[in-house]
């Protein structure tokens, strides 16, 4: 469904050159749900524009549903849905008749827009809502909207940028079910960009990790947590020092331990090891010899976090923490600004 070759994509503004994806390779098959993570700025959306044609690449090449997307981009166009950020504005129209519209700007005889939209009203959980301005929908109404919108010509492939940004935990989970419920009746590929690595991690089947504008990675969650990850061992201490202390203890004698110092709370160690379980006890026996008191212990299995960790020493919640649209996220203040490609 998706395959590209080497597809980079530089910016220039003000005579400063930002490479924002560079050498982007991947092949995506029929009905796969891939969540591409990565934090702000790493060249998620930039990617996900120049596969779905809406910007062209600086340097590469790919076919998205068959079509080369610099030559044949009406044609890719037509076979694909793209749920950009913030879709739908606030305005006046009415839930249907956004849909029937939607139809109409692909070409779609009247009665089939109409079929669709009311098939999509009912598998997107809008019934009731037809005749409701988009401007009256809650959140999580609006992105269901946006989805049902970028289905309207049945694509075969379905790219969503961050569909669930800003909604509550709810209406997250209910997006989901939608999504897969769609997936499982019509077989859509799904590519999802998402800051929330619990949800990759839950409903992915692959997983690709962006990081400044590269591809670090590109598995399955389990595989990229087996293979990157080992569990992780989280310790309570008194102190800072003694965080310290238990870094230089403890690699004297795991010397592949990996340490990073909880970003809320100094005192709070995470210790990245294989066979954490078996270790546990014999590192709290160490550590109270040493006469290093711990206040808690914690072990858990690797996450998505643990494995970006694993990749490029940063941990992708910090880094993602901003979230899109605050002031400290850089893609949206570029959004109206003009560039060079
Ligand atoms: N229109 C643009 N003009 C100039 N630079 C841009 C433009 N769009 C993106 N960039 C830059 O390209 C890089 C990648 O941005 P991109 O929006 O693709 O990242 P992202 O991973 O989608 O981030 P986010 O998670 O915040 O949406 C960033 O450094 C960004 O500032």
């Amino acid at each position: 469904m998706i395959s590209a070759r080497g597809l980079s994509k530089e910016f220039t503004v003000k005579k400063t050159l930002t490479a924002a994806v560079t050498d982007l390779t991947i092949d995506v098959e029929r009905g796969e749900l891939v969540a591409f993570l990565g934090p702000n700025g790493a060249g998620k959306s930039t990617s996900l524009r120049m596969l779905t044609t809406l910007l062209p690449p600086t340097r590469g090449t790919a076919t998205v549903a068959g079509f080369d997307i610099s030559t044949q981009s009406s044609r890719v166009r037509s076979r694909i849905g793209y749920i950009g950020q913030g879709n739908s504005a606030g305005h006046n129209h009415r839930v249907r008749d956004e849909l029937l519209n939607q139809g109409s700007f692909y070409g779609m005889p009247r009665a089939a827009t109409a079929k669709r939209a009311d098939e999509l009203i009912e598998s997107l959980g809008l019934v009731g809502l037809e005749k409701r301005p988009v401007l009256g929908l809650s959140g999580g109404q609006k992105r269901r909207l946006d989805i049902a919108l970028g289905l309207v010509h049945s694509p075969e492939l379905l790219f969503l940028d961050e569909p669930s940004t800003g909604l509550d935990p709810q209406s997250r989970a209910n997006l989901w079910q939608h999504i897969l419920t769609l997936r499982r009746q019509h077989g859509t590929t799904i590519f999802v960009t998402t800051h929330y690595l619990e949800e990759a991690d839950q409903f992915a089947e692959r997983v690709m990790v962006m990081d400044s504008g590269r591809m670090i990675a590109d598995d399955t969650a389990p595989a990229l947590k087996s293979r990157l990850a080992g569990d992780v061992l989280s310790v309570g201490l008194r102190s800072p020092a003694d965080a310290a202390r238990t870094t230089e203890l403890v690699s004297a004698s795991l010397p592949n331990a990996r340490f990073n110092r909880a970003a809320h709370d100094e005192r709070v160690l995470d210790i990245t090891l294989e066979r954490g379980d078996e270790v546990l006890p014999r590192l709290l026996r160490d550590l109270d010899a040493a006469g290093i008191a711990v206040r808690t212990a914690a072990l858990r299995q690797p996450t998505l976090d643990d494995v970006f960790l694993a990749l490029t020493g940063r941990s992708l919640r910090d880094d993602s923490a901003t979230g899109p649209g605050s002031p400290d996220s850089a893609t949206p203040s570029l959004e109206n600004t003009e560039v060079r490609s």
